[in-house]
């Protein structure tokens, strides 16, 4: 049986895949793939034997993606699958910015014994709020969450300016007509009173609202951080709030330096945290992981193209390559210089990195055997995989 480890607290509709197609889940033998959601593998050992590693959610910055990449391990995310829970949490972020729900229900709680009802008519007028309809909302990252969040905030009656230079077309097209698209950054931090950050977390993204973008926004504006700690300088938004140049910031991250500040609310990163995201992502990453494993099709990699072509001959070999010239003839002459047939070609490249998916049906166990081996020698290959059809 095929090992698979896992790391956190893995929905059972996940690992249910995985056991009733025929894997085992934290066994005994050599590990060929790794499920889990916010476990950081930077220190961790990563064994020999590991082929895929799959991050049920979002966000893959606590997977060491360049190193796992130069050894032929293909890294995967389950991108949409929590989307959805985000985009909700995020909505009640906004409610809470603008409303003083969480000093309200401490305040109800304080007025027990007596007129209760007098007690509370009388002093709720310190938890007065402002409403959310009229006001513009910038959203920062149109993509899987973003787009939601711009979408629903339409559907309260806010205006809606967003920003993301590299929106795909997948996106791209799910966004509201009514969603102003800003040519900068800065034109969503100066026109919105609401500021919410939906971007993954990479070096070029650390402190992507700094000191100076902080300073761009209204004092009266409100911060929302549902994406990662480090994206937001913690440190300048406590300082902001701390100068009355920012009203309120909430984030999803905890850290030391934001606790007890009166104007900050934080929640222990609770944004993928519900039963159907964490249902839906644990699913998308088993099949994914087990379409991997037994096809070589590759769907939802950070790390390497995508390739998902129907396995309709009884082997195919799979090779990791780099990205440079030559390979495709060199590749498809080592197949042919060993008398074997190929009957489809597929090939995709992303950045440094590129795939190849050979579909092959005469196939001698010699050649196979030989085949293994041999490919791994060819200049810039950096890993063979070979897949039986089961079916044929
Ligand atoms: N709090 C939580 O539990 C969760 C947090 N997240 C975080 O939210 C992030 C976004 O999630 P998704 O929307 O699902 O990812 P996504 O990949 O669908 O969308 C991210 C978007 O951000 C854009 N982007 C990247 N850098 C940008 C920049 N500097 N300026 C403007 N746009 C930029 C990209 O072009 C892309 O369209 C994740 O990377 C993760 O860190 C995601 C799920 C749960
Ligand atoms: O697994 C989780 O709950 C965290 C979700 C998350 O942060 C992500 O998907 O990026």
């Amino acid at each position: 049986m095929t090992n698979i480890k896992t790391y956190n607290a893995i929905s059972a509709k996940g690992l249910d895949y995985l056991t009733a197609h025929g894997y085992e889940i934290d066994g005994e033998g050599d590990p060929k793939g790794i499920i889990l959601r916010s476990q950081s593998l930077h220190d961790e050992p990563i064994a020999d034997s590991i082929r895929a590693v799959v991050r049920a959610g979002a966000g893959f910055n606590n997977i060491p993606v360049e190193e796992l990449s130069k050894r032929g391990v293909v890294v995967f995310n389950t991108p949409g699958g929590n989307a959805n829970a985000v985009k909700e949490l995020t909505i009640a972020a906004l409610i809470l910015a603008a409303r003083p729900v969480v000093g309200a229900i401490g305040f109800a709680n304080e007025t027990r014994g007596g007129d209760v009802s007098l007690r509370t008519e009388v002093n709720k007028g310190g938890y007065r709020g402002t409403e959310l309809a009229g006001k513009t909302l910038g959203v920062i990252g149109l993509g899987n969450v973003g787009s939601k969040v711009a979408n629903t905030a339409l559907a309260l009656d806010m205006d809606v300016i967003g920003y993301d230079p590299g929106l795909n077309a997948n996106t791209a097209w799910r966004i509201d007509r009514h969603i102003v698209r800003a040519k900068t950054v800065d034109e969503v931090l100066e026109q919105a009173d609401y500021v919410t950050v939906h971007i993954p977390y990479t070096e070029k993204n650390h402190f992507f609202i700094n000191a100076d973008r902080l300073a761009k926004m209204k004092p009266s504006a409100a911060l929302l951080n549902m994406s990662r700690g480090g994206i937001v300088d913690d440190l300048a938004a406590k300082d902001a709030l701390d100068r009355g140049a920012l009203h309120v910031y909430i984030t999803d991250f905890a850290d030391e330096a934001l606790f007890d500040h009166p104007k900050v609310i934080i929640t222990p990163h609770i944004g993928g945290s519900t039963i159907e995201a964490e249902d839906t992502s644990a699913l998308m990453a088993a099949r994914q992981l087990d379409e991997y494993l037994t096809t070589g099709n590759i769907i939802n990699s950070v790390n390497y193209p995508d390739i998902d072509e129907p396995f309709v001959t009884k082997y195919r070999v799979g090779i990791i390559h780099e990205n440079v010239p030559n390979m495709i003839s060199q590749i498809s002459k080592f197949f042919g210089d060993n008398g074997i047939n190929i009957e489809q070609l597929s090939n995709r490249a992303v950045g440094a990195y590129a795939y190849t998916l050979v579909a092959i049906n005469d196939f001698t166990p010699e050649q196979q055997e030989y085949v293994k081996t041999a490919l791994d020698e060819i200049p810039h290959v950096i890993l063979t995989r070979r897949y039986v059809n089961d079916m044929i």
